[in-house]
């Protein structure tokens, strides 16, 4: 393990637990010990980002996330800046009821909170109601602080996790608090990275607070955070032979743009040669827009049998619609067995008629089709992103892409990565179109399942991050990724 090979890993509430008992049994520093650090580092970190900041309220819960609010506030006020503290509730357990006290010792004041209490004008809020211990959504009191913290307009610093976050899944079961920063502490917790929670985290920044390396040592998380990588320049000797055959299925009436995104994709994710089985009224549009396309009238399956022998690798869904063509299509290709990508329809299909992928696959369902997939309402999804997508890839014998804000990936044995990057704007028509293409076009030059996908889903979510750092995220549209993709793919991305 390389010295800070634990930062790329995301853990359970548990697993965190666990490392927290680990570093007070084993390593004999007592958890006030480390709530003590905690406050001191979150300190450190709200001065960094707010140098001038004179004034903070902080607000502190009943259980240890607040205990970390109440020495905070007291460092500081020994440091010199003006803290009020406001708590909801009563502190609860050793660590935090002496933590109270010992910002009451040395001066300071509890207000208590209720509706009628004006919050005062400061440069930053600190919430430290609520970390790891959230059970359930806030209460409505407690909803109704933070609502009156976001009307301030001025910034939030959160502990650990922004309270209303649940830190395991990801999900916000009520009102969150929203965070300009949230110094977490020890290990970063998995849920602070997907679903609607990148929404409420603002800039996370870990805080290992001077735990030794052991601590990690056997300590393996649940989930891997993606890190930028691309693929090893081509040989000089290669010709489009050694860089594989996409073959895009889809495109019924009226859906042309989905499969000729896909196709692009493929092209600029640099696969050798792109083919396209489509409906033939789309050919002249394929063909003159896009002539590296290798677009064929496929009016059923027997005409896709025909193109099989030369493709390598399938993409199976967009635009495929799921009548009797898309059907009929789907079918064939399933059949194939070459290494494919399930996407859209294709996905669908599979709901609608189940059947185990025999073959290297990567199926990329958004929170919808993952509902259908498995049976459920995309609330349940949403509830916890990590134990859907572990079992549709269980399911399904396949590596799958959970697509959403902060994207997963699992494999059937159940290793999860999670992707950082990605933005608002990506959140149109056609992107998955794309995605498609790109983790087909990686399988095609030799990735297996589970690098086309990690690799296919940082390239696409870097390159809409790099699409919206030019141009901004409104307006961004599909076709606006390609050339950054193509960038990224080379590792020329600055
Ligand atoms: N352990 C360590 O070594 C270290 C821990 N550290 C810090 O401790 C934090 C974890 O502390 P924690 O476990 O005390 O949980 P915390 O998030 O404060 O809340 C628990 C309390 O809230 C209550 N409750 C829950 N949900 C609720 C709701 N919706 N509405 C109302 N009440 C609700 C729950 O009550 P219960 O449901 O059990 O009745 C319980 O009383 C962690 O995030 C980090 O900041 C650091 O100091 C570093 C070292
Ligand atoms: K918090």
């Amino acid at each position: 393990m390389t010295a800070h090979a634990h930062r790329h890993e995301l853990y359970t509430v548990d697993q965190v637990r666990a490392l927290d008992r680990r570093a007070i049994e084993q390593l004999g520093i007592p958890g006030y010990e480390l709530m003590q650090r905690a406050a001191a580092a979150a300190l450190v970190c709200l001065r960094q980002h707010w140098p001038q900041a004179r004034r903070t309220a902080v607000y502190c819960g009943p259980g240890n996330n607040g205990g970390d609010g109440f020495l905070l506030a007291a460092l500081a006020r020994e440091a010199g800046l003006h803290a009020e503290v406001f708590a909801p509730a009563e502190s609860r357990g050793d660590d935090a009821t002496r933590a109270r006290r010992e910002f009451e010792h040395g001066g300071g004041i509890v207000n208590a909170w209720n509706d009628a209490v004006v919050l005062p004008a400061v440069d930053v809020h600190v919430d430290a109601l609520y970390g790891t211990g959230l059970q359930r959504a806030l209460a409505a009191d407690v909803a109704a602080l933070v609502r009156r913290i976001h009307a301030t307009g001025a910034p939030v610093l959160a502990l650990d996790v922004p309270s209303g976050v649940n830190a395991d899944t990801g999900d916000v079961p009520g009102e969150a608090v929203q965070a300009d920063v949230t110094v977490t502490f020890i290990a970063s917790k998995r849920g602070l990275y997907t679903g609607v929670a990148p929404g409420y985290v603002g800039a996370v920044q870990l805080e290992s607070l001077g735990l030794p390396e052991t601590l990690w040592q056997n300590a393996h998380g649940d989930a891997e955070l993606m890190q930028p990588w691309t693929l090893p320049p081509r040989p000089r000797q290669s010709h489009k032979g050694n860089n594989g055959h996409v073959l895009a299925i889809g495109g019924d009436h009226g859906t042309a743009g989905a499969i000729r995104l896909c196709g692009e994709a493929a092209l600029r994710g640099g696969a050798g040669l792109v083919s396209v089985a489509t409906r033939a009224e789309h050919l002249i549009a394929l063909n003159s827009a896009r002539p590296e396309l290798m677009a064929h009238d496929v009016n059923g399956p027997q005409a896709l049998e025909a193109l099989l022998p030369r493709a390598t690798v399938l993409a199976v869904g967009p635009g495929l619609g799921q009548g009797a063509w898309g059907h009929a299509l789907w079918l064939t290709a399933l059949d194939a067995h070459l290494p494919m990508v399930l996407d859209a329809d294709g996905l669908n299909l599979l709901a609608q008629e189940p059947r185990q992928l025999s073959v290297p696959a990567v199926m990329t369902p958004h929170p919808g089709e993952a509902a259908r997939l498995l049976g459920c309402d995309t609330a349940t999804i949403g509830a916890d992103r990590f134990a859907a997508v572990r079992e549709l890839a269980r399911r399904y014998q396949a590596v799958v892409v959970l697509k959403g804000a902060g994207s997963l990936v699992a494999d059937p044995e159940g290793r999860v990565a999670v992707c950082p990057w990605g933005n608002p704007g990506m959140a149109t028509g056609g992107m998955g179109d794309l995605l498609t293409g790109i983790v087909a076009a990686l399988l095609a030059q030799g990735c297996d399942a589970w690098q086309a996908a990690t690799l296919g889903v940082s390239l696409h979510a870097r390159a809409g991050d790099l699409a919206a750092r030019h141009g901004g995220e409104r307006g961004l549209i599909a076709t606006d990724l390609l050339e950054p993709l193509r960038l990224l793919l080379n590792g020329r991305e600055s």
